[in-house]
């Protein structure tokens, strides 16, 4: 027999998009019941995702930076790679996370269930817990936070092949990868393929586009292809169709045009994307079981009591996004269901941590062109730039993109030093409507490479 249970709020998946949400309406008083089956925070950016993959990353910076010691007048060999020791420093990054969000919740009045959820009815969730007991919770406000899953190719082998969950999640322990194809030059196959290189692997890429990155700047997409292509092999319009085991080793099949090709390895990574997960019964509430839900800058559903902030609506599946979108729920909750807040999904940055790093925010050039015409396009080359002349990185640039009459910043897209940094105030920029006159009259700190924005501001003006 089940339980019977109430609360203000229900929110489903603990992740960026649930959490903030959930101690933003504990601290104001609301009953909030918080269901996620890992057990804790922080959803797949902690489980297999952000944070283990840049805590690997980090390793394999610091030993590239070894590699180059000799151009800062340092001698000595480079560092040798233990890979149970790295995947052991991103261990323990996780459980110090883990351990941190334990106290958070413990420190507020939230009812954390470790437990799956399903839709009951239109104002009911059934919350079922590992030990077969079902809790029926009848709600005011349900978030759906339930966020993505990876998405496997429908290719034969594809079980062969593994994706990030199990190369990052806490305890990973495969062997390290000398030779890995990886299947996808988006996000998570740059990445990875750039911080295997880093520890010493031979990587390949097979992306079935015409290029890295779909979907991002045409510049900053060839200029990382140029850039990782010199220590990762890249194929692009490679379509994957099948992978084999040979002995201990795979074999990939890909497509080129009307031949095919075979790439050998001794690990298959798919970063093919990912889809959205719902919970079951969502029909009940009026939502499509099979995508994302349609939300509107509230991240309110067709429903007006239920939301989906997150990777869950697909618009901007990262984990900045998500959190801000759940804070933005929280407020409107908090406010009675008025919009008293919203999501501004064209100032959110993306960031790409390959060595160089890729980052942007708000329009390409293109997009820009389509969108209003005429656009001024302020550029800034880093050979130039003192910080990356000291670290002896520079290549890459940083462009801002204006509208043509009052200067208002529309885009921002960088490659190379700092890139992850220096997008935040650009992104910052576009939000609060400033123009590049407001960012030429910045005095921005010597010699870091955020004087290129300050430099590509200026080039703008006469
Ligand atoms: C390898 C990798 C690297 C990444 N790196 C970055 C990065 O560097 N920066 C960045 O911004 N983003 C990164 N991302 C993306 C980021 O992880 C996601 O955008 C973010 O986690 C989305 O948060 P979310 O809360 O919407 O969804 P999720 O994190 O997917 O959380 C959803 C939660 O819902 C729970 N859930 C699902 N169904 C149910 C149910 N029926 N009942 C109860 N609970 C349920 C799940 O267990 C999960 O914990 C990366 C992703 C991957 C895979
Ligand atoms: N730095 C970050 O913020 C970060 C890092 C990692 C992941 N993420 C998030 O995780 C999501 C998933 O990452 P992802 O890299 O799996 O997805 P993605 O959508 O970024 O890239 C998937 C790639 O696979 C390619 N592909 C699809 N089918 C193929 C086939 N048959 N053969 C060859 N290539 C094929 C696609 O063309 C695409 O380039 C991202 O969209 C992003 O939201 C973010």
């Amino acid at each position: 027999m089940a339980r019977e249970a109430t609360a203000d709020v229900v929110i489903v998946g603990a992740g960026g998009g649930g959490y903030p949400a959930a101690f933003a309406l504990d601290r104001a008083g609301r009953s909030v019941v918080l269901v996620d089956p890992i057990g804790n925070l922080g959803g797949n950016c902690l489980a297999e995702g952000c944070i283990p993959s840049k805590a690997v990353r980090e390793a394999s910076l610091i030993r590239a930076r070894s590699t180059r010691a000799e151009t800062f007048g340092l001698r000595g060999t480079a560092l040798d790679v233990d890979w149970s020791g790295v995947l052991a420093h991103k261990d323990r990054v996780q459980r110090l996370r883990y351990e941190q969000h334990t106290d958070e919740l413990r420190a507020s009045t939230i009812r954390f269930m470790t437990a799956t959820a399903r839709i009951d009815d239109a104002e009911r969730i059934a919350i079922e817990e590992a030990d077969g007991s079902t809790t029926l919770v009848r709600f005011h406000d349900l978030v759906l936070a339930t966020g993505s899953a990876p998405s496997r190719l429908a290719i034969a082998g594809a079980d062969l092949a593994v994706t990030s969950h199990e190369l990052f999640r806490l305890g990973a322990d495969l062997p390290f990868p000398s030779r890995p194809v990886i299947i996808g030059g988006g996000y998570i196959g740059v990445e990875t393929a750039s911080m295997l290189a880093n520890l010493g692997a031979a990587p390949t890429i097979l992306e079935a586009t015409g290029g890295l990155l779909p979907g991002y700047d045409a510049a900053l997409a060839t200029g990382l292809a140029s850039l990782l292509g010199q220590r990762v092999q890249l194929h692009v319009d490679a379509l994957v169709r099948s992978i084999t085991r040979v002995g201990s080793d795979y074999e990939v099949s890909w497509q080129h045009g009307g031949d095919v090709h075979v790439t050998r390895g001794d690990l298959v990574i798919m970063a093919t994307g990912r889809h959205v997960q719902l919970p079951e019964g969502i029909d009940a509430l009026g939502l499509a079981p099979d995508r994302a839900p349609t939300v509107d800058a509230q991240l309110r559903t067709s429903h007006p009591r239920v939301w989906a902030p997150g990777d869950v609506n697909g618009r901007t599946p990262l984990f900045h996004a998500a959190v801000r979108q759940s804070l933005v729920v929280a407020h409107c909750i908090m406010a009675g269901g008025r919009s008293t807040d919203a999501m501004d999904f064209d100032a959110v940055p993306t960031t790409v941590f390959t060595e160089p790093e890729v980052a942007s925010v708000g329009l390409t050039e293109v997009e820009a062109r389509t969108r209003h015409g005429d656009v001024m396009v302020g550029h800034y080359d880093f050979a130039g730039d003192a910080r990356a002349q000291i670290l002896d990185e520079r290549e890459g640039f940083l462009a801002l993109i204006a509208e043509p009459h009052r200067g208002t910043l529309l885009g921002a897209q960088v490659l190379g030093v700092d890139a992850a940094q220096l997008i935040a105030p650009l992104a910052l920029a576009i939000h609060a409507g400033l123009t590049v006159d407001q960012l030429a009259t910045m005095a921005f700190p010597h010699p870091m490479a955020s004087e290129g924005i300050d430099r590509a501001a200026r080039s703008l003006r006469p």
